[in-house]
């Protein structure tokens, strides 16, 4: 990396002699300052917009402008608009910021969202998650979540944070008001949706870090998460007031097993109990937060003891950012020191471009040095115009357009979130280009149905502020409007539709129903709105027990489900055990020519496909399921191709070995018969689906289970209790890192091995080890395992038909 920033150095070294310097400069600054998202590779500077920056400097008016942003918006990019469009719009954009605090279980996000609701004057009180006064932490609103003193839900807020600036002229302090939309994630796995629709939707984030654990499992799969949706994140290091505290552990984990370069800003002033504050290592002062609950910043020198210290680590902060940075790499080469503004300017781009991360550090319990990291979320976190969001144009064969964060631009915003409340449907809703008003008429994309906004609201957890409008780059939500979590809407015909977030596969099931059927009613209106809010709750009726299935993400997804029908709704459950959701899947290729003939009087059923099944993956990989036609001389109308279709979507949903979802298996139809009166489309329909199931069980299908990446961590002394468990359900122990007091383990467990885990570590660890499981891929079960549950689902099927 070093090697490439000197091959460019010299590049840019050159340039400077020819005096280029001042131009090159400004086309690397604007070239490198938005960010994409939506997984869509960066382009350096499209031709469009260079052709667009001729027409603004031969234009040059404002009007002109906005009109050709009106007849193709790609022709825009943010710098145009906000650097010379509207001064007063790049001004209000410019202090907006819209983040997410994302982190491992227990690592203290909602205490920390709780100081920042705090200090920003938005709460009178500190009250905190499981406190000695029962009243629990702002944004963990839900009783459940009190009681448990988990997250289970995101919450949204909003708040107003004046940061304290030096006038570059004067010196004299002045003040600068941000404007905060916030989220607070859950850390939990099992809830792990709610830190995808948020991330989808945010422009950056705080990521938080124990100051003893440094990066943990979830930090590793919420690293994932940010890197899906391309956000930069600034990293805060919390409960610096704990024994053991180091925060150079997570420096190095971040480095290390995230892999993005990251270098502390501040470095502590005292530890443990003794923790004070921390040295700016920018400015090199020396802040501390005072007051009964830490309101009062104040600054001064650095303690002579520990300018040594900060000098050391302000060169490796130096000298990480010249490896990502190339103007700092240009000083660093010229052994210039460069400057406090330098500096910052530096670990802004860097960030941004998410080639980096500053690591920032505090104890939200202790009410120490939060404040600086609000500073930071301004200082070093994009504002909606920095990044760049894109659409695909419906009407152009979804070309991919950009959403400029401009209010005068037509309307377009993504429903990421929807919640039942007291009046009825909660959408909540980031406005990505031009504005919302309250009775305006918008259209769904995904339905063509144009609704009109009766309500807009600004959330602060589960209070409400009505609102008249909402600007480009806010987040807000509606009332009234029926849609689906993922939906776009626009202002009448625009014919933008954004992508979606990513909504993981469930993992676990149960057998639910109500205790009495009086209460089936409310038990269906639960589950209804439970589906509609949650993508990763869902339920289907098993066709052969006849029984209510839900699945979910883990043991805990489905128990605060059932807990929350008791509560909400009233209603008791029999729930059956938990069961793992396999999937089926074929290992070959298969023909087939299968025939529906049926004639009892009347109009019969006629429909014969012939083709073949076999896996849809290359090389043993697993893919998506597929259908094909490869019908020559129209022997089976369009029509009846479409129901084949139909016919082989419901086959994959209930397969033919146990009735789970089918995985990785091709069918293709490539000639078949109709009859001229007893053909129709439910024949074709249930041909494929009997084609289907005799070609899967000839294909040598297999049974899937889905394994999970598992990392423990425990005190070094029952290493190996720990391994002994693991052995005995046969993982794969794929790491192990032995830290001075704690060891922690990765490896693949499959799910089936894993119930009651929970109480075994408890058991061999004196309830000192935690672990926390994800999904991570399906692998064929071990043959004596398919047998028994091949078995078990036969004699369930016969038991019911002799019913
Ligand atoms: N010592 C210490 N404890 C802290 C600090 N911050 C939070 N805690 C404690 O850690 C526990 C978890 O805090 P939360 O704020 O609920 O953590 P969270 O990350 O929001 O938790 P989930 O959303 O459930 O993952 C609580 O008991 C807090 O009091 C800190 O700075 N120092």
């Amino acid at each position: 990396m070093r090697v490439a920033n000197f091959a460019r150095t010299s590049l840019r070294s050159a340039a400077l002699r020819n005096g280029e310097w001042a131009a090159c400069r400004r086309s690397f600054a604007s070239a490198s300052l938005p960010i994409q998202r939506q997984g869509i590779a960066a382009q350096e500077k499209p031709s469009l917009q260079q052709q667009w920056q001729s027409k603004r400097w031969q234009s040059g008016s404002a009007a002109t402008v906005l009109e050709t942003a009106r007849q193709d918006p790609s022709a825009l990019s943010q710098i145009d608009i906000v650097e010379n469009l509207d001064p007063k719009e790049a001004a209000r954009l410019d202090k907006v910021r819209n983040i997410g605090i994302a982190a491992h279980i227990d690592s203290g996000k909602t205490t920390a969202t709780e100081r920042v609701l705090f200090y920003t004057g938005r709460i009178k009180d500190i009250h905190e998650v499981r406190g000695r006064d029962a009243v629990g932490a702002k944004m963990d609103s839900m009783d459940l979540e009190r009681e448990k003193g988990i997250t289970i839900q995101s919450a949204a807020t909003f708040c107003d944070w004046t940061k304290k600036v030096p006038d570059p002229i004067t010196g004299e302090m002045k003040e600068e008001k941000y404007h905060f939309n916030l989220i607070d994630t859950p850390g939990h796995i099992d809830f792990t949706i709610e830190v995808e629709r948020a991330l989808r939707v945010l422009d950056g984030a705080v990521m938080i870090l124990c100051a003893v654990s440094g990066v943990q499992s979830q930090t590793v799969t919420v690293d994932r998460q940010m890197k899906r949706y391309n956000v930069p994140r600034i990293s805060f290091v919390n409960k610096m007031d704990r024994a053991g505290a180091n925060p150079w552990k997570a420096v190095d984990g971040i480095n290390q097993k995230l892999k993005i370069p990251a270098a502390a800003i501040q470095v502590p002033i005292g530890a443990e109990d003794k923790f004070l504050g921390v040295v700016d290592l920018i400015r090199m002062k020396a802040i501390y937060s005072e007051g009964a609950r830490g309101e009062i910043v104040r600054e001064a020198e650095v303690p002579a003891d520990l300018v040594e210290f900060a000098q050391e680590k302000r060169s490796l902060l130096i000298e990480t950012l010249a490896d990502v940075d190339e103007e700092i790499a240009e000083i660093f080469l010229d052994e210039k020191v460069p400057s406090p503004s330098e500096i910052k300017a530096a670990i802004r781009r860097a960030t941004i471009a998410r080639k980096f991360t500053p690591v920032l550090m505090g104890s939200a319990l202790a009410d120490k040095s939060v404040q600086p990291m609000l500073d930071a979320v301004c200082d070093y976190l994009p504002n909606p115009s920095e990044v760049e969001n894109l659409a695909l144009d419906q009407r152009r064969a979804e070309a991919p357009v950009k959403l400029v964060s401009y209010n005068s631009l037509p309307f377009v915003g993504l429903a990421f979130k929807l919640e039942e409340s007291n009046f009825g449907q909660l959408t909540y809703i980031r406005v990505y280009q031009g504005s919302i008003k309250k009775g305006q008429n918008v259209t769904n994309a995904r339905t063509g149905q144009k609704v009109k906004i009766p309500r807009i609201v600004r959330m602060h957890s589960n209070e409400m502020e009505e609102v008249p409008e909402i600007g480009a780059g806010e987040i807000c939500a509606v009332f009234g409007v029926d849609c689906a979590s993922g939906d776009t809407f626009t202002d009448g015909g625009l014919g933008y539709s954004m992508s979606s977030m990513y909504v993981p596969d469930a993992v676990i099931s149960l057998a639910i129903k109500p205790k009495h059927t009086k209460d089936t009613p409310n038990f269906s209106k639960a589950m209804s709105r439970f589906q509609r809010e949650d993508p990763t709750f869902r339920i289907h009726v098993d066709e052969e027990s006849g029984e209510s299935i839900i699945s979910g993400m883990g043991e805990l997804h489905l128990q605060i489900y059932v807990e929350r029908m008791r509560r909400e709704y009233n209603v008791e459950v029999i729930t059956g055990q938990p069961q793992v959701s396999y999937r089926e899947t074929i290992q070959q290729r298969v023909e087939f020519d299968h025939l529906l003939k049926k004639q009892t009087g009347g109009a019969g059923d006629y429909a014969r496909v012939v083709g073949y099944m076999e896996p849809s993956g290359e090389n043993g990989e697993l893919a998506e399921n597929r259908f094909e036609t490869q019908i020559t001389g129209g022997t089976i109308p369009e029509k009846y191709l479409f129901a084949c279709d139909k016919g082989f979507q419901a086959s994959c949903i209930q397969g033919p070995m146990l009735g789970h979802r089918v995985l990785g298996a091709s069918m293709v139809i490539n000639d078949g018969a109709t009859h001229m009166t007893d053909s129709s489309e439910n024949a074709f329909k249930i041909a494929t689906q009997g084609a289907f199931r005799k070609a899967f069980l000839a294909a040598q299908p297999q049974i899937l289970e889905p394994l999970m990446k598992t990392v423990i961590t425990a005190p070094n002394e029952f290493q190996g209790n720990i391994v002994g468990l693991l052995n005995k359900r046969n993982a794969v122990i794929n790491d192990t890192e032995i830290g001075p007091d704690e060891f922690t383990l990765h490896a693949d467990c499959s799910l089936n091995s894993m119930f009651g885990f929970s109480s075994q570590l408890r058991a061999a660890s004196q309830g000192k080890g935690e672990f926390s499981m994800e999904f991570s891929h399906y692998a064929p079960a071990p043959m004596q395992l398919q047998k028994e549950l091949i078995a078990k689902h036969e004699k369930a099927k016969l038991e019911k038909s002799k019913k």
